[in-house]
């Protein structure tokens, strides 16, 4: 049975279906509004949200005097208890036992996720035993704000008087759970977590706030704006509707969706933590500037990522949004091989094979005795070669001398004439027999090319204007071809890690001009390369044309606590010449905290992975496939996945590769670096011990290159960090020895022993796994 709301004559709204022999009541309890905020139509089922708190003491007797505490910080005179009229409604639907349960008081000391108290809790106050009589009822969480306040922050107003009725986290939990409208729940958690409601009007409220005023008897106008329509990926809906692809079409949040859909004045740049679905935004990013696109057959669209493995799930995703179609009219393809491609399309090149980054450390190893210079490491030449010398175009001696090093430390001019000289011999090398290049040196040549051929367009197009308009086929006989920019729009995922060069490069494949780069990235996840000024490489994105995601889908609010922990204290650019942080970052999701387990070595620590793992595949169900180990180097990696293979555990498992996590039935198991970009239902961060993250090696450079300790320092948080929010509902960090200096000191304690696990002496994880 279906409710629909007719909107216009002839014309419906699909509100809710529900089946069964209850289904006409339960249509009927749901109350309809207009949310004064964001404009959308909202439902909510009264009866059984309160349901959720039907357990609580009645409001009068919360209301009694002598409350003090939060109730003086009230923001104005409280009216929702006059309102409370509603929340009595009790149903045989009673199914959230557990917050009823937990009314009794007892909350679990530290970590959730057990359901499955039987119904009959339901209506526990009658029998319980009655509380101590001198204590008081606790207060109402939102005691504090008052109905217009909460209202003008989009919480749906028939939600109160239940709201009311929340004294506890659980609770709140339980009343979260519930299919409210999103923008209530954004609001409520950013509150709990005790962000004041400038700030939750700020980071919520106005990028939910409709355009234009909200009338809240206009349905016609409320239906047909976008945050009154969600798609589904429920594969009975889907399945009744005949209707595959639209599967992946997710509804999108106003700010994503501004985003995903304004006509922008030149640049646009998106960050945002991870999960915070930038990745989505661009996708439809994308399909929004084709279907501007008049028809044709060119692809003068650009989707570009960090490396082929991304590019490959984002062309996946791409096709799934708007199909074959769509990608007909959009180049996917990673930076570096579109560097490549540029480069090999130019008639005189000569492209040696790219070495890969060992080789290229191995030949300034080699370079720097043949010249007989030593006290430079082979990474810091190589750092200093890409993100100084390539990064600043710096083609001479004397332009090296003016370089720029921010956050480099000194260099003193005999330094620098000796570095340059080693620069001079590794080019001298490559250049060889045999030819060889690095993808640095790639995407160098590729900028500059593409900076001439940009340069040609300009001035045909200058000629053209002078002499009124003439063909000028004539004038680029040589080619043969009538010159034009590359592409009308390029999009850019994972902008953080992209090099100057590759800016360079992408800058000139695009005219100047309306939407001409989105860019989407996070510097706290750049794990490869060094900050660029994305200003100073002629991408400006000011005022409205840089915009911020700070609501993660990913991951839940449990994982997210301890991964900001990850990277809290260091500071991070917004890929420009302003900071940027993670305020206001949070998460719509709740689950399991995340479960620490310490080893006395790496053999323990193996075998207990082993048994969480097969725990979770055999006794919750989850697929190996959907789970993850994250080792710091690749040898970890082999041993783990022998330990794994072996009795009595016989787990299959897949290495995360350079193409990406792969097919199969496997655990899947990598390096930090190989989990940018992925997810995983469940994720297993192992080794995280003092020596391995960070690596010891970075000791060295404590006191010889205080500036080069810090970089390395901050960028082991990243991959950390990065690693950490690949999970979507459980984390699992284990140590062998002592447990890495990022890890928190409550974390350290709260650790369980995998000696004992792997003992048998105490079980993987109660239930807290499920
Ligand atoms: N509006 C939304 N509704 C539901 N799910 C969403 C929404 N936006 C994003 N997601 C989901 O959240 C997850 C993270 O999204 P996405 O990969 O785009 O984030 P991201 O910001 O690019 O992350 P990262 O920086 O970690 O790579 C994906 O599973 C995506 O489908």
């Amino acid at each position: 049975m279906a409710l629909l709301l007719e909107t216009e004559q002839h014309r419906f709204t699909l509100l809710a279906v529900r089946e069964g022999t209850r289904a006409h009541d339960d249509l009927t309890r749901l109350t309809v509004t207009i949310n004064e905020v964001s404009g959308g139509i909202e439902l909510v089922d009264q009866a059984q949200v309160s349901a959720t708190v039907v357990a609580l003491p009645e409001r009068s007797t919360v209301s009694g005097a002598g409350h003090t505490g939060r109730r003086a910080d009230r923001e104005r005179g409280g009216t929702a208890g006059a309102q409370d009229t509603t929340a009595a409604v009790n149903g045989p639907e009673a199914d959230h036992a557990q917050a009823a349960q937990d009314d009794a008081g007892h909350a679990e000391p530290s970590r959730t996720g057990s359901t499955g108290t039987s119904s009959s809790d339901v209506g526990a106050p009658e029998n319980r035993t009655e509380p101590a009589p001198a204590q008081s009822p606790p207060l109402p969480l939102f005691d504090q704000y008052d109905a217009v306040t909460l209202t003008r922050l989009g919480v749906i107003p028939s939600l109160l008087p239940s709201l009311r009725r929340v004294t506890d986290e659980r609770r709140l939990e339980a009343l979260l759970g519930h299919n409210l409208p999103q923008l209530t729940r954004e609001v409520l958690r950013a509150l709990h977590a005790g962000m004041d409601t400038a700030d939750v009007r700020r980071h919520i409220t106005e990028q939910w706030r409709a355009e234009g005023s909200v009338d809240p008897g206009d349905w016609a106008r409320a239906a047909r704006r976008p945050v009154s329509q969600v798609s589904t990926e429920d594969t009975a809906v889907l399945g009744a509707l005949g209707d595959s692809f639209e599967a992946w079409r997710l509804f999108l949040h106003p700010e994503q969706r501004r985003l995903a859909t304004t006509a922008f004045k030149g640049s646009a740049k998106v960050t945002g933590g991870p999960g915070t679905g930038k990745t989505v935004v661009a996708l439809h990013r994308v399909r929004h500037l084709v279907d501007r696109l008049p028809p044709g057959r060119t692809r003068p669209v650009l989707l570009t990522t960090f490396n082929t493995n991304l590019a490959a799930d984002l062309k996946h995703r791409l096709q799934l949004l708007g199909g074959e179609e769509l990608l007909s009219r959009v180049h996917v393809v990673s930076i570096d091989r579109l560097a490549r491609a540029v480069v090999a399309e130019h008639p005189t090149s000569d492209l040696g094979s790219p070495l890969d980054d060992k080789a290229a450390l191995d030949l300034w190893h080699t370079v720097c005795m043949e010249e007989g210079i030593d006290g430079y490491d082979a990474e810091f030449l190589d750092s200093e070669f890409r993100h100084v010398i390539l990064a600043q175009g710096c083609g001479t001696q004397d332009q090296y001398f003016r370089a720029e090093r921010p956050g480099r430390g000194r260099l003193q001019r005999p330094e620098r004439r000796q570095i340059w000289s080693l620069v001079q011999a590794y080019r001298h090398r490559l250049a060889g027999p045999p030819r060889r290049t690095t993808h640095a040196l790639v995407a160098d040549e590729a900028a500059r090319l593409e900076q001439h051929h940009m340069a040609r367009v300009a001035e045909q197009q200058r000629y053209k204007a002078e002499q009124g308009g003439r063909d000028l086929l004539h004038r680029e006989a040589g080619s043969g071809m009538r010159l034009k920019p590359r592409y009308q729009h390029v999009v850019v995922d994972e902008a953080q890690d992209l090099s100057a060069s590759h800016w360079r490069m992408l800058r000139a494949m695009v005219p100047e001009g309306p939407d001409d780069i989105f860019l989407v990235g996070d510097a706290h996840q750049r794990i490869y390369s060094h900050q660029v000024v994305l200003g100073r490489l002629g991408i400006r994105t000011p005022g409205r044309a840089s915009r911020r995601l700070s609501l993660n889908y990913r991951t839940t609010h449990q994982i997210l606590g301890s991964a900001r922990g990850l990277v809290d204290g260091e500071s991070f650019d917004d890929l420009d010449e302003g900071p940027d942080t993670l305020d206001g970052y949070r998460s719509v999701l709740t689950g399991l905290a995340p479960q620490f387990w310490r080893a006395p070595d790496w053999a323990t620590e193996k075998r207990a992975l082993a048994t969480l793992i097969q725990e979770r595949h055999d006794r919750y169900g989850t697929p190996y496939s959907a789970m993850a180990v994250c080792v710091p180097d690749g040898a970890s990696a082999t041993q783990l996945a022998a330990t794994l293979g072996s009795d009595p555990f016989r787990i299959p498992a897949v290495e995360i590769g350079n193409d990406g996590p792969g097919k199969g039935e496997g655990v899947r198991i990598g390096t930090m670096y190989r989990f940018k970009g992925l997810e995983f239902q469940r994720v297993f961060l192992a080794s995280v011990s003092e020596g391995q993250v960070p690596h010891q090696r970075i000791e060295g450079f404590r006191d010889t290159d205080p500036q080069r300790y810090q970089r390395e320092h901050r960028r082991a948080r990243s991959l950390l960090f990065v690693a950490a929010t690949r999970a979507r509902d459980e984390l699992v960090v284990s140590w062998n020895g002592r447990a890495s200096r990022f890890l928190p000191e409550s974390a350290v304690r709260a650790a369980y022993s995998a000696s004992a696990l792997v003992s048998g002496e105490r079980p993987p994880s109660d239930s807290h796994a499920a």
